[in-house]
């Protein structure tokens, strides 16, 4: 699929529910004894697959034609041993959280994936949860195809993250859910909070303390009771970012994105990108559902290149990608750094991003740890392709936003790795103007 330089973008929209509180709203919900609700939970392929894993382990979970998920949960401590292998597809969120909700369990599974979870590293998690107890049979590098044993009683863990990983923060929270005692998680990088945010909404008995360094202390009281939810689910601001990097970038675009998550642990992106002189403003803040959310309005602007601090990570890791591409439309250079963690991601995105913006006549450099940009200084791209996607959805978005601005035009050589994360993407990046 090939994606042109657009008019200036122009509308309303919304993106889908957010993939991280989608998981964790699914196999919480699981847990409780009861029906919850869910409202604009995201339907993308790495969602269907937790939701298929929930009901192999003896969760009843349906949707209605209002499109509300009702999910009936087995209880903490009730998941059943499925019948065939747990096929995760694209999904490494999946994949991790659910080794943590089996590890408690005394239960056997087996993990499948495609071609690119099967590269992804599963030793940060099958360290931790094998000092609960479980036990793991992997391929070569502690990769998937994988096949666990999980232990009940678990043994709760105390555990300094050695990685600012949200997923393997949750695992050992969700393994601790079933564990008698308290389990205790030193994070010396603040990573994604919805784990927390939802357990304490669900009853469980969790608590952080924040030292004056930053590091957080999390302990969770195990053998929990979970009780039924109503959720809603807010947008993505993780795909928010293809909308607001395109409206920034094509030139007299003005849009709004309505109802987008804006948890401080997840905005790293929009302070990333008002640094470099975009117009991103924040109308009707408020919270929903225990997270803060609130409507965004875009204009374009000139953006300046920028080296921003690499403590930033954590709360835009996935969306770099998009950002490398407003980097390439900045006026000077900008330096990336500190971002070992993008090159185990559904590909290796700093030489992915670095291939394909050499690719479209970006000057680039690529380094260990990041990337060093040279802005067009809002110039048109020279454009070009295909691009290499690499079952990578978040590759293939950035690149088509690269094509809005594009002489030629951007071709991007897979574009279903999208379903993953954002169905829909390209009607709705259409209803804007834009051209593909
Ligand atoms: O916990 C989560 O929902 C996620 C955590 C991040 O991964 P890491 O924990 O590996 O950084 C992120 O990249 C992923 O898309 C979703
Ligand atoms: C890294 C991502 O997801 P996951 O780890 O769940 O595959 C992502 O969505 O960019």
């Amino acid at each position: 699929m090939t994606f042109t330089a657009a008019p200036p973008l122009a509308g309303s929209i919304a993106v889908p529910g957010d993939k991280s509180i989608s998981h964790r709203s699914l196999m919480l919900s699981a847990l409780a004894v009861g029906e919850s609700r869910i409202e604009g939970l995201l339907e993308g392929e790495d969602v269907l697959a937790t939701a298929a894993a929930m009901r192999a382990m003896g969760a009843d979970i349906g949707r209605d034609d209002g499109g509300i998920w009702h999910v009936h949960g087995v209880g903490v401590g009730g998941l059943l041993q499925p019948q065939t292998a747990l096929e995760m597809g694209n999904s490494g969120t999946s994949t991790r959280l659910l080794m943590g909700l089996i590890a408690s369990h005394a239960i056997t599974a087996t993990f499948t994936g495609d071609a690119s979870l099967s590269k992804r590293p599963m030793a940060r998690v099958t360290e931790p949860l094998s000092r609960m107890g479980a036990s793991f049979t992997a391929s070569p590098g502690e990769r998937l195809p994988l096949t666990m044993r999980g232990l009940c009683p678990a043994v709760p863990l105390d555990y300094r993250l050695p990685v600012a990983s949200a997923q393997v923060k949750s695992a050992i929270l969700l393994a601790g859910l079933n564990a008698p005692g308290v389990t205790r998680i030193v994070e010396p990088i603040p990573t994604r909070d919805h784990s927390e945010r939802m357990l304490r909404g669900f009853g469980a008995e969790l608590n952080v303390e924040t030292q004056s360094d930053g590091t957080r202390i999390i302990t969770l009281r195990g053998e929990a009771e979970l009780r039924p939810q109503s959720i809603m689910v807010p947008g993505d601001p993780s795909s928010a970012a293809f909308p607001i990097v395109a409206a920034l970038l094509v030139p007299g675009s003005r849009i709004t994105i309505m109802n987008v998550g804006l948890n401080a642990t997840r905005a790293g992106l929009i302070e990333l990108l008002r640094a470099m002189g975009g117009d991103i403003l924040i109308e009707n803040p408020r919270e929903v559902g225990g997270e803060p959310v609130g409507d965004l309005i875009v204009g374009a602007s000139s953006l300046k290149g920028i080296e921003p601090d690499p403590a930033l990570a954590p709360s835009m890791i996935d969306e770099y990608p998009v950002a490398f591409i407003a980097a390439a439309l900045a006026e000077g250079r900008s330096v990336f750094r500190g971002l070992e963690e993008l090159r185990v991601k559904e590909s290796d995105r700093l030489t992915t991003m670095a291939e394909g913006l050499r690719a479209i006549g970006v000057t680039v450099e690529e380094l260990e740890d990041g990337v060093v940009i040279e802005g067009s200084g809002g110039a048109l791209l020279a454009g070009g392709g295909p691009i290499a996607t690499k079952l990578d959805h978040r590759i293939a978005m950035s690149f088509a936003v690269a094509g809005l601005v594009s002489r030629s035009g951007v071709t991007i050589d897979d574009m279903r790795p999208v379903a993953t994360s954002f169905p829909g993407f390209t009607a709705l990046l259409r209803s804007l103007g834009a051209m593909a």
